[in-house]
């Protein structure tokens, strides 16, 4: 009896109305008028589709035909845009997937890879074990302590689909399982197939691109540019193309479809709907698990530390990098610069050797004959200037503009005696010219504002040392060449605050927040990338699970650095803290507790590292430019500044100064802001992210 094919173009309007209503699924997997579309392109059009339950179903079709697509729709990867999919089973679990691509943590060894999936399908150890060494036994795997990174591609295929297998699923749906395999094993593979679906009751989807292989399905679909054009098994294929090869019987059925179409355009029935938001999308095939499970998150936390021991440098070096950090900060910042070359012109008659220590200086310099000039220079000498003497004022002024000097000073001829004469005559001067020769003239390189400031300050530094002690001299109180105001002892700080003073609370704190950041964005991320996130989702992992196991480890993470930050910041380097540790090491914990959501709300809104990169290079120079850690709030225009203060680095860096350096208690408003601010921050990012995760299903799918 010659049984006959029905094909999709072939079958009358009324039928595809009638297979429009979805049965109640006895068979495993019911699809209805499934249209999907990438950006403009129609993937998938129109297409019905009903696997038998207990049968090996192959879906046959060119490459970018749609079938991966259609899988992925299936297992609740992506979304239909209209349509309807209805599976036999109810729960995740009844379901196992293989994906095309490996999709594994390729860090793992196969034994650790078991452990994981099985975990999150609630095996016990004891089935893990016995079912691994089934499957290891099945597949032909190598050795379990292999990682995935040590093992052929054939191999990493194959311990796919054992994870695919591992909780013994009633569907499986295998994503080209034997592609560049060895024949040999792929035919084993199709063996235990058969058997699963013979003698366990269970129903497999396959795809494959070897279509003579597919002959040992019960069942093919045939599709061509996102629609099935024929469902029958093997049998019914052959005789009904009169064929003796599959690969014959398809290419006549798809020259009936073009011969067809090209006849007569066949309407594509446009979807009603198209939304990217999840609420108004079809319901996914299963839903996903919104609770929380001890296993799945036991199984989240073991993976985290396999990884963890599987690379104990990156591990080491994550954990000690902010304390790399804090050293290299304490060491390279906040020093004055040394031996900073300074050109001199010194018209004074005095030797530069000898005679010039202040030790030396028995006369009152307002008598005359004290060599000033040669004092100050004395003094800068002291300081770590380098001199470099010059013969007239435009060859100094010159080696300043070709950067061979930081600065040029000059001392005019009669220097000393000017300045003598301004002293001694004060209101009485009339000539200007004493003022002018009384006076070290000084060029500086202004294009560095630290510099200036510095070698600026140590020329009236050295200056005011050298006149007081010359004053001391002249039986002079010397506060009569002070300038007439005192600045009494700090009222916070200390009396030689340093530029590393007011940064060391800003560093700390930028560390605290992106480190965790950093990692956590990139961990899950390249989880993402790698198409894992997607598959333990699939698998019945969900958010809450994955970020309480992400949590849990950073918290350790978090405790650690802080300690060691603050040994190396307050102790080793013994910068300034007055107030209480508690305060201060709960406010660094909650401020890298901020980062490491922002590095989960980056790791949601982020499809690749390198968007994620640009995040977060973009928001860091923002936060340093804004949150007062390279220049305090109050010089910021006032416009940015009312927005930075609500950043979540400015009050929280701030409250981290008051606690450290002025010992300010938590009922100070500077203080407590700024938990309140980085708390806030917690709740935003927190909120936000389930937000997106709730409204966006294909979060985690990969780009
Ligand atoms: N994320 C995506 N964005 C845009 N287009 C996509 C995306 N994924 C797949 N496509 C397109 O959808 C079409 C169907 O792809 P799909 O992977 O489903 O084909 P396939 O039949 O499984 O092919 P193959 O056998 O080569 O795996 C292809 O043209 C592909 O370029």
């Amino acid at each position: 009896m010659t049984a006959s094919v029905v094909t999709r173009d072939e079958a009358p309007a009324e039928n595809l109305q009638q297979t429009a209503a979805v049965p109640r699924p006895s068979s495993a997997v019911v699809v209805r008028s499934a249209y999907k579309q990438y950006g403009q392109t129609a993937i998938l059009k129109d297409l019905n589709l009903t696997i038998p339950t207990g049968k090996i179903y192959g879906l046959l079709g060119p490459s970018g035909c749609g079938k991966t697509t259609l899988l992925s729709c299936i297992v609740g990867r992506l979304h239909l845009d209209s349509g309807e999919i209805k599976l036999k089973g109810k729960h995740i679990s009844d379901i196992g997937y293989m994906p095309q691509e490996l999709a594994l943590h390729n860090e793992l060894s196969i034994k650790e890879t078991f452990t994981y999936y099985g975990y999150i399908f609630n095996l016990s150890n004891d089935v893990i074990e016995t079912r691994g060494r089934e499957l290891k036994e099945l597949l032909k795997l190598p050795s379990y302590s292999l990682s995935l990174n040590e093992i052929s591609g054939g191999q990493q295929r194959r311990v796919s689909l054992a994870v695919a297998m591992l909780h013994d699923p009633k569907l499986l749906i295998l994503d080209e399982p034997t592609v560049g395999l060895d024949p040999l094993i792929s035919q084993s593979i199709w063996e235990l197939l058969l058997d699963l679906t013979s003698n366990g009751g269970k129903t497999v989807i396959i795809t494959t691109h070897y279509i003579e292989e597919a002959k040992q399905s019960q069942m093919i679909g045939l599709m061509r540019k996102g629609t099935l054009l024929s469902e029958a098994t093997p049998t019914e294929l052959l005789t009904s193309c009169n064929c003796s090869y599959l690969e014959e019987a398809f290419l006549k059925i798809c020259q009936n479809h073009v011969a067809k179409t090209n006849s007569f355009k066949i309407p594509v029935k446009q979807p009603t709907r198209r939304f990217s938001y999840a609420r108004d999308l079809p319901p996914p095939p299963l839903l996903n698990n919104t609770l929380f499970t001890f296993g799945r998150f036991k199984a989240q936390v073991c993976k985290n530390i396999y990884l963890l021991r599987r690379n104990i440098p990156f591990t080491l070096f994550v954990i000690f990098l902010p304390l790399i950090q804090t050293v290299l900060f304490n060491i390279a910042c906040g020093h004055d610069p040394k031996h900073l070359t300074l050109g001199i012109l010194n018209d004074e008659p005095v030797s530069q050797t000898g005679m010039c220590s202040l030790m030396q200086t028995k006369n009152c310099f307002l008598d005359g004959g004290v060599p000033v000039s040669c004092l100050v220079l004395e003094r800068l000498k002291e300081k770590t200037f380098e001199l470099v003497e010059y013969s007239n004022s435009e060859d100094g002024q010159y080696a300043v503009s070709e950067n061979k000097v930081w600065g040029f000073l000059h001392f005019s001829k009669n220097f000393s005696s000017n300045l003598a004469t301004r002293f001694n005559e004060g209101g009485d001067i009339t000539d200007n010219n004493i003022f002018d020769m009384g006076s070290i003239q000084a060029w500086i390189d202004n294009t560095n504002k630290y510099m200036y400031d510095m070698i600026k300050r140590d020329i009236f530094d050295s200056y005011t040392d050298v006149i007081d002690s010359l004053f001391n001299k002249c039986n002079i109180s010397e506060r009569i060449g002070n300038t007439p105001i005192r600045i009494l002892d700090p009222v916070y700080g200390n009396k030689n605050p340093s530029f590393i003073h007011y940064a060391s609370p800003a560093i700390i704190a930028l560390c605290a927040f992106y480190l965790p950041a950093i990692y956590t964005g990139s961990t899950i991320i390249s989880e993402k990338e790698g198409g894992v996130i997607e598959r333990v989702v699939l698998s019945g992992m969900n958010f809450i699970e994955i970020a309480l196991a992400q949590v849990l480890m950073q918290t350790i993470f978090i405790f650690i650095q802080t300690t060691l930050v603050m040994i190396v910041m307050f102790v080793i380097f013994d910068n300034p803290f007055v107030g209480d540790i508690f305060p201060s090491f709960l406010l660094l914990t909650m401020i890298g507790c901020g980062g490491m959501c922002f590095g989960f709300f980056t790791a949601i809104i982020c499809r690749t590292t390198t968007e994620a990169a640009f995040l977060g290079i973009g928001t860091n120079f923002l936060l340093k430019f804004l949150c007062g850690l390279m220049w305090p709030t109050e010089g910021i225009h006032y416009l940015l500044r009312s927005i930075s203060i609500y950043l979540p680095l400015t009050m929280s860096t701030e409250s981290l100064r008051s606690l450290t350096a002025k010992g300010l208690g938590l009922q100070h408003p500077s203080v407590y802001l700024g938990f309140m601010s980085i708390f806030s921050w917690i709740l935003v990012f927190t909120l936000v992210s389930f937000v997106m995760l709730k409204l966006k299903r294909d979060v985690w799918t990969k780009s």
